[in-house]
């Protein structure tokens, strides 16, 4: 029998290499070109004699990056298929299309057989996609799925150690600019993904961003420095010993964007919203089971915080404990604070409230909601953003936004009664007439009432109780309160103007 071992043992180890090169290009060429016409059988049996007379002295290393590590899905498999999408090449053959209804663009990837070439500071990585019949689980038509990477041996330590984290690295980046953001919902039935059980979903598509929100823009700004030192603390929180979650309220009249501030934030962070209706809450046992069913980098909304059915207060809380396991507002804060915050990381917790003043101080202390922020009523700036979003970047220069911004500086109207004031006609004059007439007639409308409350007020005055002075005093302590809160350009001129930080 012909030993081809023998016979291709030339003089020098150099004349071995280069010998085995060109016979090891020849075949891949003869591997390519057969690929497509003889069944895979025929072509495993071929590369088994190849590798049984040249494989002892082959300078190539192939690693199999099969689909599943046993009963859990390879991470490293996953991580290729969404990288190599970025890296198909014009010459490949053929591609395969898809489009979930979730996704907003279509993705292409590599069909099976097909092979990627990919280059990682010098080295030349070969990618080929395989899929055989699962023989082991009875094949039939079930598919198995590896990739094949393919590189030169002495490469190897770099490879694993460098090419394969950078491959999961980018895998995760790209998936994260692909990713559509979805709302959660106890309300909502439907779920594409198959849901958790307690939470249906769509896509979120509100349009609102940081630069469409008419907001202070030193706010604006301090709100994404915050999340952006969020997301970016992971080593931090553990090194405190901290769990990896921020908690914020949003406070402040209706209308003043404090749910599109919601959208903003999910938007940037691409992280899905969770709206958390707690009137579908009946016990903390429920509260635990529907937050334990979110998942990371996400962000828990609960809006209306004080007009929520069913907290009380703490005074009334034990009783509450008592009865049932009944859902309470302590269960709430102890959730929040324990049993959530140890298993759960990249969290976010929004409460969204008109009256700040009406919560429980328990979940205003310090440590529970780390950022406040008050939502304030539509200022000069904002109305600029809004005219520029609604009527085209040139539109703030139209000669009536001067006296708008006047007018706005004025009284207190919200951001969403501008927002549906511009959306009226396409044509700027018209629309800003109208907003005049309108911003003048509220206006007015404004002081009649101040001057009404102001009358009142000196009625009681002059009936003249000192006890009654003695209650007004905590109000006036709670408008101060709110100028403290306000940093930036907002005036201060009662509740919910100005907008604030803390
Ligand atoms: N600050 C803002 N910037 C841009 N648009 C805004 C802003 N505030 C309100 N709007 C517009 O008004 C609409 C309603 O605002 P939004 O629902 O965010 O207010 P809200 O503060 O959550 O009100 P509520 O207290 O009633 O829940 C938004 O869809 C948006 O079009
Ligand atoms: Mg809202």
């Amino acid at each position: 029998m012909l030993n081809f071992k023998e016979m291709a043992v030339p003089q020098s180890a150099s004349a071995v290499f280069s010998a085995y090169a060109s016979f090891a290009t020849t075949m891949m060429l003869v591997r390519s070109i057969t690929s497509e016409l003889l069944p895979p059988k025929i072509i495993s049996f071929f590369h088994s004699i190849f590798f049984y007379f040249f494989g002892s002295v082959s300078f190539q290393v192939k690693i199999i990056i099969e689909e599943n590590c046993g009963f859990s899905p390879n991470q490293i498999f996953q991580a290729a298929e969404v990288y190599l999408r970025t890296k198909i090449s014009p010459s490949t053959d053929t591609l395969k299309a898809h489009k979930t209804p979730r996704q907003k663009k279509i993705t292409l990837s590599i069909d099976k057989g097909q092979e990627i070439v990919d280059h990682f500071d010098n080295i030349r990585l070969q990618w080929r996609f395989v899929c055989s019949h699962d023989e082991q689980n009875g094949g039939g038509n079930k598919e198995k799925r590896h990739f094949e990477l393919v590189f030169p041996k002495k490469f190897r330590d770099r490879v694993v150690e460098s090419y394969l984290p950078y491959v999961l690295k980018r895998a995760k980046e790209i998936k994260e600019e692909d990713k559509v953001v979805k709302i959660f919902s106890q309300e909502c039935q439907y779920d594409e993904d198959g849901g958790s059980g307690n939470w249906g979903s769509i896509n979120l598509d509100h349009p609102s961003t940081f630069e469409t929100l008419a907001m202070d823009p030193d706010l604006k700004q301090s709100i994404i420095d915050d999340l952006d030192r969020f997301v970016n603390r992971r080593e931090f929180y553990k090194k405190v010993g901290k769990a990896w979650k921020r908690g914020y309220l949003l406070y402040g009249p209706p209308g003043t964007g404090k749910s599109s501030l919601i959208a903003a934030m999910a938007n940037y962070l691409k992280f899905d919203i969770y709206d958390l209706d707690l009137s579908y809450i009946y016990s903390n046992g429920d509260l635990r089971r529907v937050l334990l069913s979110t998942t990371n980098r996400s962000i828990v909304v609960i809006e209306d915080i004080d007009c929520s059915v069913e907290i009380q207060n703490r005074e009334n809380e034990e009783q509450y404990d008592q009865s049932n396991g009944k859902f309470t507002l302590s269960g709430m804060l102890n959730f929040i604070d324990g049993l959530w915050s140890s298993c759960g990381d990249e969290r976010i917790i929004i409460f969204t409230t008109n009256h700040k003043e009406r919560l429980d101080p328990a979940l205003l202390r310090p440590g529970r909601m780390d950022v406040h922020i008050n939502m304030s009523y539509c200022t000069p700036h904002g109305f600029r953003v809004l005219v520029s979003n609604y009527l085209g970047e040139e539109a703030d220069k139209h000669q009536l936004c001067r006296e708008i911004e006047e007018l706005i500086g004025e009284m207190e109207v919200s951001p969403a009664e501008i927002a549906e004031a511009l959306m009226k006609n396409d044509d700027a004059d018209v629309v800003l007439q109208r907003l005049v007439e309108f911003l003048k007639c509220k206006r007015e409308e404004q002081r009649k009432k101040e001057e009404e409350t102001a009358a009142s007020e000196k009625n009681e005055g002059e009936e003249g109780e000192e006890e009654e002075e003695e209650e007004e005093e905590p109000t006036r302590k709670r408008h101060k309160r709110g100028v403290r809160l306000r940093i930036g350009r907002g005036r201060g001129r009662g509740r919910g103007r100005g907008p604030g930080l803390m």
